[in-house]
């Protein structure tokens, strides 16, 4: 399916090159059918290009003609001109994936070439190891056969699923931003391990396979979290002692309400975007 495909990024950070690792990790897509380009900065580029065997190539020289997905990842305030200088040079066979947070498929479809493939993606920066949990939904001109060929590319990169736009707000809040949380939660754990005594490197391995083994039980396992939350904890045990501080000190509100907050960050995103937009067209 992706036999001489190209692939060009469209933005060089943090979510392009993790995206990228998993890409030429996975087997699927060669290194060299990968293209990465950004603003300005051609050092990141060389650098990439050192690490995954893949093209950087600065804007200016790229070649659109060969380019078979076009990825944008930069951020949502550039999304506007990348879109309105891709305009001219698209091909109605070129299909556009975006994974930038809040910007919709009809925000594209209002700045590219009228009919253009489009496919709003939500990756996470566990594509890096092909461990991402990415949401895909298709623009009103998107094949079927367009949006195979988007799952099928973003399974080099992990799971993925296909949503309805009305849900990637709140896939965002979840997934997009979801590893931030666990990594806020770890450096938390990290240094009541420290102040009971554990060293900062052992502590951290503790803490990686004990949420490796939660996330594998829900995934192997029928039970949901309740009942397995409840197996852990005796009356009057230890976890009955943690999860009482937990609640009495708001975690579970607090969680709940990080999720909905950035899930409401993505529509201002896309919000404050569209005012924008309706006074450049
Ligand atoms: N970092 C994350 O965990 C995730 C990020 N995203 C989305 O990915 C996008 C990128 O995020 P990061 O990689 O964190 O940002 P970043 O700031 O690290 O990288 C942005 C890149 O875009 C480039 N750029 C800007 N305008 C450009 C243009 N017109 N053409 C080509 N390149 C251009 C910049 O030079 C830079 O290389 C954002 O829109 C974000 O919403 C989505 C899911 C997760
Ligand atoms: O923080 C952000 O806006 C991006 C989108 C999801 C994760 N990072």
């Amino acid at each position: 399916m992706f036999k001489d495909k190209k692939i060009v990024f469209l933005g060089a950070g943090s979510m392009a090159e993790a995206m990228i690792a998993g890409m030429s990790a996975s087997g699927i897509v060669k290194p060299a059918q990968i293209t990465v380009s950004n603003n300005s900065n051609t050092e990141r580029l060389k650098q990439l290009q050192r690490k995954y065997g893949i093209h950087g190539v600065p804007k200016e020289e790229l070649c659109y003609e060969n380019m078979d997905v076009v990825i944008l990842a930069m951020k949502p305030k550039d999304a506007e001109n990348a879109l309105i200088s891709l305009n001219h040079h698209l091909r109605p066979h070129q299909l556009v994936l975006s994974v930038l947070a809040g910007i919709s498929t009809s925000f594209m479809e209002d700045l590219l070439p009228y009919g253009q493939q489009v496919v709003r993606v939500m990756p996470n920066t566990s594509s890096m190891i092909g461990e991402s949990a990415t949401a895909i939904s298709p623009g009103k001109h998107t094949s079927q056969q367009n949006l195979s060929i988007a799952q099928r590319l973003l399974q080099c990169i992990g799971e993925v699923f296909i949503i309805n736009e009305s849900q990637m707000d709140i896939f965002t809040g979840i997934a997009g931003s979801g590893p931030a949380y666990f990594y806020y939660l770890m450096e938390h754990m990290e240094k009541a391990g420290q102040s009971g005594g554990l060293d900062q490197e052992t502590t951290r391995q503790i803490i990686a396979q004990t949420i490796l083994g939660a996330a594998r039980m829900i995934q192997e396992q029928e039970e949901s979290p309740e009942v397995l939350r409840e197996k852990v904890t005796s009356p009057n045990g230890t976890t009955a002692a943690g999860l009482e501080a937990l609640s009495k000190n708001g975690g579970g509100k607090a969680i709940s309400r990080a999720v909905k907050q950035a899930a409401q960050r993505s529509k201002e995103i896309s919000a404050q975007l569209e005012t924008k937009k309706l006074k450049v067209i």
